[in-house]
């Protein structure tokens, strides 16, 4: 029997893959832009235009247009935190009991603030969140795929300073091409030398061999992923070392990483056995909730509660929590 939207929403869930700076809903947009003194649209049809991925995109490229409407709203503490206490709020209205909130700290230092400045800032909106809504959370930090090697060293150095705390991995994000994170294979063998958990961007443009090159690199997670439904060989090694899918079925398909929703590869890996995991990306640029996405899925795959109760227990299983934070969640999510 099919599940209704009620009953998936209720559902226990774990988000790994959320961008902040994608999931600032339209009334904190509002409000972050009045006190940047930043005008924007009255009207929330013109403002969700802005905000939103174009319905034309054609690639990743198009999908990532709107961040360049949002980041100017987000470059200051007090921003920062808003935000981030507003992502909480709305993981909450997911039943999200735990979510992974990732954002790349050089992409809001525009007004003066400094890189642990901005992850102070958002570690802190997530704790106040926690305290409200009693959703546990961690911070991943992105470097950006179009930066230096020195600058995404910066964000790598911030795992150093023992202060910062919910501060649990490092991703890459940003437009994708071929081979690219063997670009970046100094940073990650020092990522990986610091013992720093590792998530990377990879797959989301067709490019399958990212998926393994990040494997190679010490990633046990992968964003997205999606191409590796052409490398049905691979699917054993990624089975074997418990790599963890995180997918997103709207971003998906608006980044063309798939032309449409039949040839959708969830399923398909799903049942293979490997590890996929459900997760919106953007809330805000993809238009969408987790509740959202879990309804899709359903409606396309028609899974029932079985297969959302286990692809949240890849989730749990995948994640970056604290042994504190694992405790507490385990009886809800290892049942
Ligand atoms: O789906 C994505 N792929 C690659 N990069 C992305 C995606 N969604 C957001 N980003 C980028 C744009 C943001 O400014 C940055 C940090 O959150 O990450
Ligand atoms: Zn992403």
């Amino acid at each position: 029997m099919c599940l209704s939207r009620t009953e998936l929403n209720q559902l226990p869930k774990i988000e790994l893959h959320c961008h902040l700076d994608g999931s600032i809903s339209m009334a904190t947009i509002r409000v972050l832009a009045e006190k940047a003194r930043i005008s924007i649209p009255e009207s929330d049809e013109a403002l969700r235009f802005k905000i939103t991925a174009p319905e034309s995109a054609e690639s990743l490229l198009d999908y990532l247009a709107p961040f360049d409407f949002v980041l100017p709203m987000l470059q200051t503490q007090e921003a920062l935190e808003l935000a981030a206490y507003d992502l909480i709020a709305q993981a909450k209205a997911d039943h999200v009991r735990y979510i992974e909130v990732r954002f790349a700290p050089t992409l809001h230092t525009a007004g003066g603030l400094s890189l642990e400045q901005v992850v102070v800032a958002v570690t802190k909106g997530l704790a106040k969140g926690e305290a409200d809504f009693a959703v546990k959370s961690n911070a991943l930090l992105c470097g950006m795929r179009h930066e230096s090697v020195d600058t995404i060293m910066k964000v790598v150095d911030l795992f150093s300073k023992g202060e910062l705390t919910h501060v649990a991995g490092f991703d890459l994000a940003g437009g994708e091409a071929d081979g690219y994170v063997s670009d970046f294979a100094s940073i990650l063998e020092m990522v990986k030398e610091r013992g720093i958990p590792l998530t990377l961007h990879a797959g989301e443009c067709g490019c399958a061999q990212n998926v393994m090159d990040a494997i190679e690199l010490g990633a046990t997670r992968i964003g997205h992923g999606v191409a590796i439904k052409d490398m049905p060989d691979k699917w054993a090694e990624l089975i074997d070392k418990k790599i963890t899918l995180e997918m997103a079925p709207t971003s998906n398909i608006q980044t063309k990483a798939i032309d449409k929703a039949e040839n959708y590869p969830f399923k398909t890996l799903f049942d293979a056995g490997v590890r996929v995991t459900i997760n919106t990306d953007n809330r805000t640029v993809s238009d969408t909730t987790l509740t959202d996405e879990y309804v899709k899925l359903a409606d396309w795959f028609g899974f029932d509660e079985a297969v959302f109760r286990q692809v949240a227990r890849y989730a749990f299983e995948a994640s970056f929590m604290s042994p504190q934070q694992r405790a507490d969640l385990a009886d809800e999510f290892m049942l």
